[in-house]
């Protein structure tokens, strides 16, 4: 259960936006931000950030295997070593941004035999199975693992919390993994699947063709379930994608921030909002990804995205690179001067 962040906390960090030694709305959406960070943290002006953390979320997903992505699964794998290398795209934005960064794997069709027996403990410790089923043709997940999985992603949010997270940023690294992120957004926010469907990491005309019918084929075998969120995650969603719901739901309940990445980790969150209304209030979008079917999750959340640079790498890249943005709106509430201190009372 979310409590809803404070509406008197609100009203104060509103107040001293609206005095600081600026003109009024001079800071734009900066001003907005800072004013829901105060909001977020409970407290005016709001505390620098200490400790944001990035977690990404790794899985396979056995549609990957059925023509919808321009890369073969093998990526995953190979990828989170990579995040393990600190040699990805994300891990340079982490390190330039001073983001922690951790990642899991959740569902990947990989034994990482190769990799030191610590290092594999610590990327194993939730893992909950290999790579998820073809959703077009069965049921992505069992209940049992879903819920193994929900719960594997508010462990991990704990986890983070109590090592002393004051921003949380979820990620996430699976080949494959806009075909669920469309399904869910299409279902979720009762769109045509026309609508939401993308090129992910770059199908080519028949590709995306071929994915919007694997989705319709997989949201057509959900029938009378979609009003269930829990049977839409278990049926087109995957371990890794479940783990993230039960991340952001987490940290709502904590009433920790959620930055947002791409359409994933937005899919994520809409399924967290229908399965716990009441998070969406502790989430942040960090960007808009050209995929389709970001926008409407988005709205679907009340959420406007910080940055639009075209980005689609996913890793929880673009929401890192919006916490310069989140940065500099506390330090604009905090440090700037208010327009009384600069003038005589008199004048
Ligand atoms: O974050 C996004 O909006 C995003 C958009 C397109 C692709 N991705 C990344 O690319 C992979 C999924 O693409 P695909 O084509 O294999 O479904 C996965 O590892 C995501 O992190 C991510
Ligand atoms: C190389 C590569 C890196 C990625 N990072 C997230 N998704 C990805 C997909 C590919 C293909």
């Amino acid at each position: 259960m979310s409590v809803s962040p404070s509406a008197e906390v609100r009203a104060e960090a509103e107040s001293r936006l609206a005095a600081l030694a600026t003109p009024p709305r001079a800071l734009g959406r900066l001003g907005e931000l800072g004013v829901r960070m105060a909001t977020l943290q409970g407290v005016v002006p709001p505390r620098p950030l200490a400790d944001p953390r990035l977690v990404i979320f790794a899985g396979d997903h056995g549609v990957a295997a059925h023509g919808v992505s321009a890369y073969p699964p093998a990526i995953t794998g190979a990828m989170v070593r990579t995040f393990l290398a600190g040699r990805a795209g994300v891990s340079a934005l982490a390190r330039a941004h001073d983001v922690a960064v951790r990642v899991l794997d959740i569902g990947v069709d990989d034994d990482f035999a190769d990799l030191d027996d610590e290092v594999r403990a610590a990327l194993q410790a939730h893992k909950v199975r290999r790579s998820c089923a073809p959703s077009h043709l069965e049921d992505a997940l069992t209940l049992d693992e879903l819920e193994q999985s929900l719960a594997a992603g508010r462990a991990v949010a704990r986890e983070e919390i109590a090592a002393g997270a004051d921003l949380l940023i979820s990620g996430d690294m699976g080949i494959g993994n806009t075909t669920p992120a469309a399904a869910l957004v299409a279902v979720l926010c009762g769109l045509p699947v026309e609508t939401v469907v993308g090129r992910g990491t770059g199908v080519d005309e028949a590709g995306l063709a071929h994915k919007q019918s694997v989705i319709e084929t997989a949201i057509a075998r959900l029938g009378d379930r979609a009003d269930s969120p829990r049977d839409v995650l278990a049926a087109l969603g995957s371990a890794d994608l479940a783990a993230t719901v039960g991340f952001v739901q987490e940290a709502a309940a904590h009433r920790v921030p959620v930055l947002l990445d791409g359409v994933i980790s937005t899919a994520c969150a809409l399924a967290a909002e229908h399965l716990s209304p009441g998070c969406a209030p502790w989430f942040l979008a960090g960007h808009l990804s050209p995929e389709p079917a970001h926008l409407p999750a988005l709205k679907s959340l009340g959420l406007e995205p910080l940055l639009d640079l075209g980005m689609r790498l996913g890793e929880g890249s673009g929401a890192v690179a919006a916490v310069p943005l989140v940065r500099s709106a506390i330090a604009l509430l905090r440090e700037v001067a208010l327009l009384s201190d600069l003038l005589p009372p008199d004048a």
